[in-house]
């Protein structure tokens, strides 16, 4: 469905120099500045899978996401989304996938949400049975009957997020990228938004690309993430296989640390040793040689994990 491969995008900008003539500097160097926003970026994502695109603030997510939406032309490399070149067949493209930004809406500010997802299917050429079928089912899954004649503009965070995945969806098209689908929701909200998104993968096998800074969002429903950092993927592969490593043993120890050789210590300077299968064992092999004043065994949870990838 998705096939980026050697994905490069370079912005280059102006240089700007402060000070009492950068104004006139500026304009008269003409110097550029670089940013490599994606670099040498490859991956594959099949029809039905919900894949979390994740990545520490600047990293080249919404780079990437603009570029497989046609709204950015890369520098170089070559992607395909449902055999379409995104920035080539722009209008073709742009029926066949849904976008949520969570930080900002796509609908229409001062209409009532009901216009605005008419106007959406009409500018996506829904014809008006399925426009109200859909409709049904939409009011049905993200309850919207009770604001759907509030103009945009008045509507909670909660109920915006929910019209506009209304939005996003009601053209059915087989491909949803969502960027902080849950950003600033309550609890419950955010539960609702996941589960309308397990729904949408689940009923239309609909393939999602979710980006978000929110791992209970990724726990609850991704089976792989693709990590990027400086514009360069880390790490691709099933979230069972990262988060399956061994549980540690943390302890806190009378000693030196030239006393203590071959483990890794924390901020707090414990000490940090893998458990492999015989923990019993590593405990009296520890305590044979210092006293321990403080031990706790630690779960590879996925936040640290990540964090661990980030680090390296
Ligand atoms: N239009 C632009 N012109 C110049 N540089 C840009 C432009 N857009 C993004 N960048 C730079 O590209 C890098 C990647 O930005 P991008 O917005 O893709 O990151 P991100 O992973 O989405 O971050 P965040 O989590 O903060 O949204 C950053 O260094 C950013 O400053």
């Amino acid at each position: 469905m998705i096939r980026v491969e050697g994905l490069t995008k370079v912005f280059r900008r102006p240089r700007t120099f402060s000070g009492p003539f950068g104004a006139l500097r500026t304009l008269v160097t003409r110097q550029h500045e670089e940013t490599t926003a994606v670099d040498d970026v490859t991956f594959e994502i099949d029809e039905g899978e919900v894949v979390g695109y994740l990545g520490p603030n600047g990293a080249g997510k919404s780079t990437t996401i603009k570029i497989l939406t046609g709204i950015l032309t890369p520098t170089s490399g070559t992607v395909e989304v449902n055999g379409l070149v995104p920035w080539r067949d722009r209008s073709a493209n742009a029926r066949n996938v849904g976008v949520v930004f969570g930080q900002r809406s796509q609908l229409w500010w001062d209409l009532p949400l009901i216009e605005s997802l008419r106007l959406v299917g009409a500018l996506y050429d829904v014809p008006a049975p399925r426009f109200e079928t859909s409709l049904k089912k939409l009011r049905d899954l993200l309850g919207l009957d009770g604001f759907l004649d509030t103009p945009v503009r008045q509507l909670s965070l909660g109920q915006r997020m929910r019209g506009d995945l209304a939005a996003a969806v009601l053209y059915e098209p087989p491909l949803l990228y969502l960027d902080e689908p849950t950003v600033g929701l309550d609890v419950l909200a955010k539960e609702a938004v996941r589960e309308f998104i397990m729904e949408t993968n689940r009923i239309g096998r609909t393939t999602v690309i979710l980006t978000t800074h929110d791992l209970a969002d990724v726990e609850a429903l991704c089976k792989r993430i693709v990590l990027i950092d400086q514009g360069r993927v880390l790490f691709d592969g099933a979230i069972d296989a990262l988060v399956d490593q061994p549980r540690r043993l943390v302890v806190l120890l009378d000693a030196e640390p030239e006393e203590v050789r071959g483990v890794s210590r924390d901020l707090e300077g414990r000490y940090v040793f893998e458990i492999r299968d015989d923990l019993p064992g590593l405990i009296a092999s520890i305590a044979a040689e210092h006293t321990i004043r403080d031990m706790s065994i630690e779960e590879p949870a996925l936040e640290s994990v990540i964090k661990g990838i980030y680090t390296r």
